[in-house]
């Protein structure tokens, strides 16, 4: 059932609280030489909604990214995903802790196969024990766990084909599907995505926008940065607007384009960026309509492999 309660605790507006959220940020600050690539004061991520995170390009987007899961370090500031503190945390531990994310440019080991790519994602390998690794009965049976959830995710994602190919052999479209497939061998509950759109061609653009539904329809929590707004109306229950390293401006996606910061923040940069034409956008919603490869509501196992009974007993 579609939760259409609020999603902001209070009046809805740059770092406004959230009803429920999976992750607070506060007064994280990121300077290179002289620019604040990042000043965020105060920012909530809402749980089980997919959030777009947009502004103009060098806004800070993909600097706040790195510095959240781990992958930079800020000169300030501290984050809490799910209640846990996750400043100095390793980028390695914070996606074991559920938080994944996937990059601008993708990061598949081309030299790889697909399914050596999808094994690697796993949250942990039989070698990764000691005892473990002289008990060949346990590291066998966990390596087959690995491999058989790598396989569901391949199916899903309609990588299966190209389960023994090299990655580098793959299309930028397809790349990006593995590394949204690797990136759920984690079993997460909050996904990452950088730019997942850019350089997918429109075959591609159905699927992977279907995936991203699905993983909301399957109890997680997304969190995506997009610069294409017809996107963002699309698929988006909440957005975040970023310029000059700032929370500028936060809401549901129909107010928040019509938001005066928010046009402000595009006209500098982004004269091309049509923040309030629906045609584009209607026409989108009538094809996705017509879908038929939309897989939203599959089967009990879920895009990440997870039965929906299990997901339930967690709730
Ligand atoms: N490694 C770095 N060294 C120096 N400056 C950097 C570095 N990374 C980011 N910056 C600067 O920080 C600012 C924010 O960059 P960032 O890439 O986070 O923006 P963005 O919103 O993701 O942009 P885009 O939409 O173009 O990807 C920019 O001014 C950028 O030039």
């Amino acid at each position: 059932m579609t939760d259409t309660r609020a999603i902001a605790a209070d009046d809805v507006g740059p770092g406004c609280r959230k009803r429920d959220p999976i992750l607070i940020a506060r007064n994280v600050t990121r300077t290179y030489g002289g620019i604040n690539a990042v000043d965020v004061k105060h920012v909530e991520i809402p749980r089980n909604k997919i959030t777009a995170l947009i502004g103009p390009n060098g806004a800070g987007k993909t600097t706040l990214f790195n510095l959240l899961t781990g992958f930079d370090t800020p000169q300030s500031g501290d984050w809490q995903f799910e209640g846990r503190d996750l400043a100095g945390v390793s980028a390695y531990k914070v996606a074991r802790m559920g938080m994944v994310r996937t990059f601008q440019l993708t990061k598949v080991m081309g030299k790889l196969t697909v399914i050596e790519n999808m094994r690697l994602g796993a949250s942990s390998q039989p070698g990764e024990s000691l005892w473990r690794a002289f008990l060949p009965p346990l590291w066998r049976g966990r390596e087959r766990e690995i491999t058989d959830q790598a396989d569901v995710l391949l199916a899903k994602f309609k990588l299966d084909t190209k389960r023994s190919d090299y990655a580098a052999s793959l299309s930028g479209g397809q790349r990006k599907l593995l590394e949204m497939a690797r990136a759920l061998m984690v079993r997460p509950k909050l996904v990452m995505l950088d730019e997942p759109m850019a350089g997918v061609n429109p075959a591609l653009t159905q699927s992977l926008l279907d995936h991203i539904k699905n993983l909301k329809a399957e109890g997680m929590t997304v969190l995506f940065v997009e610069h294409d707004m017809h996107m963002v109306r699309h698929i988006a229950d909440w957005v975040i607007v970023m310029a000059e390293g700032k929370v500028v401006a936060e809401g549901p996606p129909s107010e928040v384009m019509k938001d005066q910061a928010v046009i402000d923040a595009y006209l500098g940069a982004h004269h091309d960026v049509d923040l309030g034409d629906s045609e584009g956008f209607d026409k989108l919603e009538a094809e996705l309509e017509h879908d038929a490869e939309s897989s939203v509501g599959t089967g009990p196992d879920g895009v990440a492999g997870r039965r929906i009974d299990e997901r339930k007993d967690q709730a």
